[in-house]
This record gives structure tokens, C-alpha cells and sequence, in this order.
């Protein structure tokens, strides 16, 4: 089976600093992969080269059949793949409604509305659509960062730390959103995150990352705990 996304052995400078050093990543159609490591060992960097956002300065992403090679973030998004950044990037001055349009900038006008089971997933953007986004709480806002990222109809959904700053119980709808991303809508999901617990619940296939390196991948049924958490510690 062809892979929704291939990283293959890229490497990203700032400048005179290397942030990835030959990183490779599978994401398997219809399955959530997960990338760990802790704080600065450049799991951003690997999404923003993903979506465009930053270039990288060797290996190639392929998602589907296609090489991306300059493409940029527009093009990308259209293509089918919805980013949901680190922070959330909501626009506080726009409702929730607002918000969640901007999703249609890729899209044919026939595909402009905000599909109905965003609102089942997350009820509380329904309950909300006139508030601005800035009054939201934190979990209420990386809710509309995913529902914003939905509305776009990704094939391949990337996540940027979404538990980040988030209570317990808006995690657990997150985790649920989604498995039922992943199962029902047969959606590839990328998972960034520094919380081992989350990915073990609902990944499938885990890398870790440390210091601009994978150092460690497989099934998530199958991790080395001991191995892993000592790549997580500080
Ligand atoms: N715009 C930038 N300019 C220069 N260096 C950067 C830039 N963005 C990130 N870096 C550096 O690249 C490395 C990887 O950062 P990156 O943000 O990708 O890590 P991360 O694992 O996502 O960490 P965090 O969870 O803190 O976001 C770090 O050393 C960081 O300081």
C-alpha cells in the first residue's frame, strides 16, 4: 500500500543550525503516527517542513504519489493536508463561525460549509459560533484549531503538541476526536507530542525524537518504556 505521507531523510537548517539531521517518517493511510521528544528536539520544524511553511535542505516529502519539492503551504493545504499548529494560531478578533470559514479559502465553492459532525465532535463551536475566538478557553480553542483544519477535508491531519496547556477531561475529547478521525473517517493523522501517555491510548505507530534525530520507532504495542522515557527526560 502507498503511504499517505513519506518523510525521507531530511535535513533543516536555521541558518548555520542543523534542526533535523536525515529524518525519516511513515505515516500509513488510515493510521495515527505519533512523533515524542521532548522540548526543542524539532518536531515543529519536521511539521512545518510537512506543511511547506519551512524549507528543507535535503531528502524529499511525498505525500501520496507526490514529491513536494517547493510547493508551498497553500498548495499543500489544498492538496489535503490540515495543520493545526502548536498555540493553536486562532484569530482572536474573529467568532468561532469566522474562524472555522477561513478553512474554505482551498475550497471548491460547492465544498463551503462546516460538515456537521465537526459540531458533533466538538459541541461546545456550535454552542459558541458568535463568541470571538479570543474569549474561548484554551481547550475550547485548540478545539476550533481542529475543527478550522476539518473544514479544509485533509486527507493527511497533522497536530502540533495539541494537549499542550489542556485539562484532563478536553484531552479525552481530543483523544476521542481522533480515534474517530481515524476510524470512522479513515483519516492519516500526525501526532507531535511530548505526552507519552496520549500517544500510547491512541497511536498506532510511534518515532521518537531527539536532538534533530529519530532515535527509536515502531508499533505503539510494542515500545521500549524504559528507552523512550529516558529520550523524554530532560
Ligand atoms: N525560526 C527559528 N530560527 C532559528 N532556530 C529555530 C527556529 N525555530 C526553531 N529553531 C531551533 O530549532 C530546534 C528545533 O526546534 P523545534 O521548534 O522544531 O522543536 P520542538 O521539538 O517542536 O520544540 P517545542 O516543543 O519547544 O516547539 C531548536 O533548537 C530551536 O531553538
Amino acid at each position: 500500500m502507498t503511504a499517505a505521507l513519506t518523510i525521507n531523510m531530511i535535513d533543516l537548517h536555521y541558518g548555520a543550525a542543523q534542526a533535523l539531521k536525515g529524518i525519516s517518517i511513515t505515516c500509513q493511510p488510515g493510521r495515527i503516527t505519533s512523533v515524542l521528544g521532548r522540548n526543542g528536539v524539532g518536531k515543529s520544524s519536521t511539521l512545518r517542513a510537512i506543511t511547506g511553511i519551512n524549507h528543507i535542505s535535503a531528502g524529499d516529502i511525498t505525500f501520496g504519489d507526490e514529491v513536494l519539492k517547493r510547493t508551498p503551504p497553500y498548495k499543500r493545504a489544498r492538496m489535503g493536508i490540515g495543520y493545526v499548529p502548536q498555540g493553536r494560531e486562532i484569530f482572536p478578533l474573529l467568532t468561532v463561525k469566522e474562524n472555522l470559514e477561513t478553512g474554505y479559502a482551498g475550497l471548491a465553492r460547492a465544498d463551503r460549509n462546516i460538515p456537521d459532525y465537526i459540531f458533533e465532535l466538538f459541541p461546545v463551536l456550535k454552542s459558541m459560533l458568535g463568541r470571538r475566538g479570543g474569549d474561548l478557553s484554551g481547550g475550547q480553542q485548540q478545539q476550533l484549531a481542529i475543527g478550522r483544519a476539518l473544514v479544509t477535508r485533509p486527507k493527511v491531519l497533522v497536530l502540533d503538541e495539541p494537549t499542550e496547556g489542556i485539562q484532563p477531561s478536553i484531552i479525552k475529547d481530543i483523544g476521542r476526536a481522533l480515534q474517530f478521525l481515524r476510524d470512522e473517517k479513515g483519516m492519516t493523522i500526525l501526532l507531535v507530542e511530548q505526552f507519552l501517555d496520549f500517544c500510547r491510548e491512541i497511536a498506532d505507530d510511534i518515532y521518537v525524537m531527539d536532538r534533530g534525530e529519530i532515535m527509536h520507532s515502531g508499533p505503539a504495542s510494542d515500545l521500549d518504556l524504559p528507552e523512550v522515557r529516558r529520550h523524554l527526560m530532560v
